[in-house]
């Protein structure tokens, strides 16, 4: 038996299905797919070409995407991307998710919140949960080193401050957005959500998963 099917730990894909008519921020760039080698056509394959933004779906910002002179998504190290996290049931934090709204949190290096009932698949929703900045710092003095969620930015859509994102910048934490934690109860997991390695890149798509722990 492989070892790869010896492991009978859960995997849970927290990954959004990249396809056309994938919601994107207001503005940015549509997901399109077209095929530009036809095996139908005489090719010996099939080969395609993606137009998309970097912040498509589940993805990780990179300290580029809200800092000038930040890092790209192919400098990003691994580690905070790889370990164990804990999922926090955040919904009805109302517009943002405070101080207040956290469990009580003691060693974790990896939180990701639940702030939707049901995750948008097929619709854009403004009025998307952010996180508060003072959570931000707060979890920082814990020493959280990423932060998640399922919401598709960690501030207000209108925010011009992107307060959130600059506590971030200020304990060089990581970021993932647009997660799918519909059917995750809250917990302690391993995260695997690896950043493509986009030179340049000011967020990067992953395919983001949790495991049960050993
Ligand atoms: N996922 C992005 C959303 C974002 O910031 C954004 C994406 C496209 C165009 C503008 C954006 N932000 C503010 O104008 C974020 O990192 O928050
Ligand atoms: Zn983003
Ligand atoms: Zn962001």
């Amino acid at each position: 038996m492989s070892a790869i099917t010896d492991d009978k730990r859960r995997i849970w894909d927290i990954s959004q299905r990249l396809r056309p008519g994938l919601p994107v921020w207001p503005g940015d760039t549509k997901w399109a797919q077209e095929r530009t080698w036809l095996m139908e056509d005489g090719s010996p394959v099939n080969v395609s070409k993606l137009t998309m933004t970097t912040h498509s779906g589940s993805h990780a910002d990179a300290p580029l995407h809200y800092a000038a002179d930040g890092i790209d998504a192919a400098a990003m190290d691994l580690a905070p991307f790889i370990g164990e996290c804990l999922v926090v049931d955040a919904r009805g934090a109302g517009s943002e998710v405070g101080v207040g709204d956290l469990p009580h949190i003691e060693s974790a290096d990896r939180v990701l919140f639940r702030t939707f009932d049901s995750f948008p698949h097929e619709e854009w929703g403004s009025n998307f949960t952010a996180i508060a900045p003072e959570t931000i710092e707060w979890l920082a003095l814990q020493g959280v080193r990423l932060i998640g969620t399922d919401a598709p930015s960690v501030d207000p859509q209108d925010s011009k401050s992107i307060a959130a994102h600059k506590a971030v910048l200020e304990a060089d934490m990581r970021i993932l957005e647009g997660l799918v934690l519909d059917d995750v109860p809250e917990g302690r997991y391993e995260l695997i959500a690896l950043p493509l390695k986009v030179v340049g890149g000011d967020a990067a798509p992953c395919r983001a998963i949790l495991r049960e722990l050993p």
